[in-house]
């Protein structure tokens, strides 16, 4: 059994520090898988991660523009698509599940995706990931809340209207198994019935960062980049000092 005592710097507010107590609890939840293959040592992530999902329909754009987030502004790229089909590869217990539930369109059951995610994260030497294509119902969002036990900091929502992304996703030419009229058509449905429910969510939580998703690829990254460049520019000790004042001391009691 795991005991934690936490002592804090009695100078920051008794809601930051609920705030540092919850971010601890979440990051050292992530590292609990790694702490106990290292038989009782538990060794926090030095920062609190910075989550942002995103969003939008299939062929809106997500993967692209994830691909300059992270050369720009240096996230670790997690797309729920890319590890399913992974998983498909690498011809696990749940590959041929996952490989039918993609040709149909259809969403794989949250609490594999997210296991999939965890371990990834887990795994990371980074600690701001870009979680591509997730979450895409909202069971999925609850499954992250509750396995994770964080949300997301920023929610980018790629706004495309339905033709352009089936004429993106039928010119993708990736081989994917899902890139033909009749799956898109489905996922469309799917979006449209389990995605949105979710961007509304988060539009009302005031995280929804919404990139009209026409034009090229540059032009849409112009809207992106203010984004997470507001976040950028907040100052290293605002962002970070805290864990600095958080001492974690774990007694192993069992
Ligand atoms: N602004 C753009 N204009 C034209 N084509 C684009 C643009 N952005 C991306 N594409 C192309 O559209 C296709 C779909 O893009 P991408 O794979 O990034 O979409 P996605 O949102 O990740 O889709 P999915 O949900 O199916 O994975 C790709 O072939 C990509 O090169
Ligand atoms: N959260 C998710 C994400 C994806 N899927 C399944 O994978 C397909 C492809 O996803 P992309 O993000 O690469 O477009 C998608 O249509 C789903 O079948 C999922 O189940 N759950
Ligand atoms: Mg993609």
């Amino acid at each position: 059994m795991w005991r934690r005592v936490a002592s804090l710097s009695s100078s920051i507010s008794s809601s930051f520090l609920a705030q540092t107590a919850s971010r601890l609890n979440t990051w050292e939840s992530l590292t609990t898988g790694i702490a106990q293959q290292a038989k009782g040592v538990i060794a926090p992530k030095e920062k609190t991660p910075f989550i942002t999902f995103v969003l939008g329909g299939p062929g809106s754009g997500k993967g692209t523009q994830c691909i300059k987030i992270v050369e720009t502004f240096g996230f670790a790229h997690l797309s729920a698509g890319d590890l399913l089909r992974r998983e498909i590869a690498s011809k696990s217990a749940d590959g041929a599940m996952i490989l039918n539930t993609i040709k149909e369109g259809k969403i794989v059951p949250s609490q594999v995706t997210v296991k999939l995610i965890q371990k990834e994260m887990e795994l990371s030497d980074n600690h701001k990931f870009l979680i591509d294509g997730f979450p895409r119902t909202e069971e999925n969002r609850v499954s992250f809340e509750q396995i994770i036990g964080v949300e997301p900091n920023v929610v980018l929502f790629f706004d495309c209207p339905e033709e352009e992304m089936v004429k993106r996703v039928l010119n993708r030419n990736e081989g994917r198994v899902d890139d033909n009229l009749e799956t898109i058509k489905k996922r469309l449905t799917v979006f449209q019935a389990l995605s949105l429910p979710v961007i509304n969510y988060y539009s009302e939580k005031g995280k929804l960062y919404t990139i009209k998703a026409i034009g090229t690829e540059d032009e849409i990254f112009e809207q992106v980049r203010p984004i997470f460049a507001a976040f950028e520019a907040i100052p290293l000790n605002t962002r970070w000092n805290w864990n600095i004042s958080a001492l974690v001391v774990v007694i192993d009691m069992s």
